[in-house]
């Protein structure tokens, strides 16, 4: 039997757990958006609500359909309030002892028949499954960033997920209107496994001064026609997710070229995440934002 979902969990509501609400509650779905921190869910709310207004803006969602999305987007302080969702999708931050710690907490609140979803960039499905109450229904439903705007969702099946639970992740994604992707349960999927290693050699370019932050990106830009340059990629992602990553693939397959750029790891030990913090590659605390090397 597959199962109907109608109302949706979100934990985590920074730039990923936000976007997910704002798709899932344009859709019809009602949604439960909780977080740690009560200030990082009306943070979130904000954003959801700047982000829908843009859409009015641009034509691709009128005024009546923004309200009423709104409107089915609930802030849950409490991961009680999420007792009644028939899907839960995890968006907390890339750290699977953070993660499996809110699987913990929250399994025995749930419905026996509610699914289980992470929106993690990389880690096993299988491992974080196996943390869980129900790894039967727990599956891997991966969206790109920034959310709202792009189409592809990886499906990752972790080794226990039953077809019901699949089916039912199918049907949810193509209401959402995303083209779906199924990736093996392999460190970082598909897109990750590609992007992620293409990144990191361009903070090794940087790094060994190949090229300054400003020529790497307009070579890639205007030499591989990527929207963004890779370091302002990377600064978009975050560069805690970008390293967190690279260490999940340089551990899962043992291969000294998944090593992170050394950095890499100076800048997330400086705290400079990139747009989250207001400094990565770039300074975006003016107008514009400026390289920073
Ligand atoms: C890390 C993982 O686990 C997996 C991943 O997500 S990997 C990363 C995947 N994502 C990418 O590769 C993104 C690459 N970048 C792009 O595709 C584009 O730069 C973009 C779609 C983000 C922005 O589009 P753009 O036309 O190049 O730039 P821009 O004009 O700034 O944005 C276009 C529209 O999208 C909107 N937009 C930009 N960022 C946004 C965001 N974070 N949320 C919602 N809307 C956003 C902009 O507001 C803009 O609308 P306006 O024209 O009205 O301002
Ligand atoms: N960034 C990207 O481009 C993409 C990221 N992802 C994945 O999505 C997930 C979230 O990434 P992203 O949104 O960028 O990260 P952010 O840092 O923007 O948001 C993470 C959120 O999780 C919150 N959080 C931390 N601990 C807990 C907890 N115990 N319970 C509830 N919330 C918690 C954080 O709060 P606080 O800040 O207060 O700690 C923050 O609000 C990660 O797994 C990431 O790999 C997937 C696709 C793309």
């Amino acid at each position: 039997m597959v199962v109907e979902i109608k109302k949706v969990g979100v934990i985590g509501a920074g730039q990923m757990g936000s976007g997910i609400a704002h798709v899932c509650a344009v859709a019809g779905f009602d949604v439960a958006l909780n977080d740690i921190s009560k200030d990082r869910i009306q943070s979130g709310l904000a954003s959801i609500n700047g982000n829908m207004a843009r859409q009015v803006s641009k034509g691709q969602l009128d005024e009546e359909s923004r309200t009423a999305a709104l409107d089915r987007i609930t802030p849950a302080d409490s991961m009680d309030q999420l007792a009644d969702v028939d899907l839960v999708i995890e968006s907390a931050v890339e750290n699977e002892q953070i993660k499996r710690k809110i699987f913990t907490q929250l399994c025995p609140l749930l419905k026996p028949e509610a699914i289980l979803a992470t929106n993690t960039s990389s880690i096993s499905i299988t491992r974080l499954a196996a943390t869980t109450d129900r790894p039967e229904r727990f599956i891997g439903i991966h969206f790109m960033n920034p959310v709202p705007l792009m189409e592809l969702v990886e499906l990752v099946r972790g080794i226990a997920t039953e077809d019901e639970t699949f089916e039912a992740s199918k049907v949810f994604t193509r209401k959402l209107g995303k083209t779906i992707a199924v990736a093996e349960d392999f460190p970082a999927f598909m897109v990750n496994r590609i992007l992620l290693p293409m990144i990191n050699e361009a903070i090794y370019t940087l790094y060994e001064g190949v090229g300054s932050v400003e020529a790497i990106d307009t070579a890639m830009k205007l030499g591989a026609n990527h929207p963004m340059g890779p370091l302002q990629l990377a600064d978009f992602i975050g560069l805690d997710t970008c390293l967190s990553i690279m260490q999940v693939l340089y551990e899962g397959l043992a291969d000294s070229k998944y090593r992170p750029c050394p950095l890499l790891v100076k800048y997330v030990e400086a705290g400079w995440l990139g747009r989250k913090t207001q400094r990565g590659f770039y300074d975006y605390r003016g107008e514009t934002p400026v390289p920073t090397r």
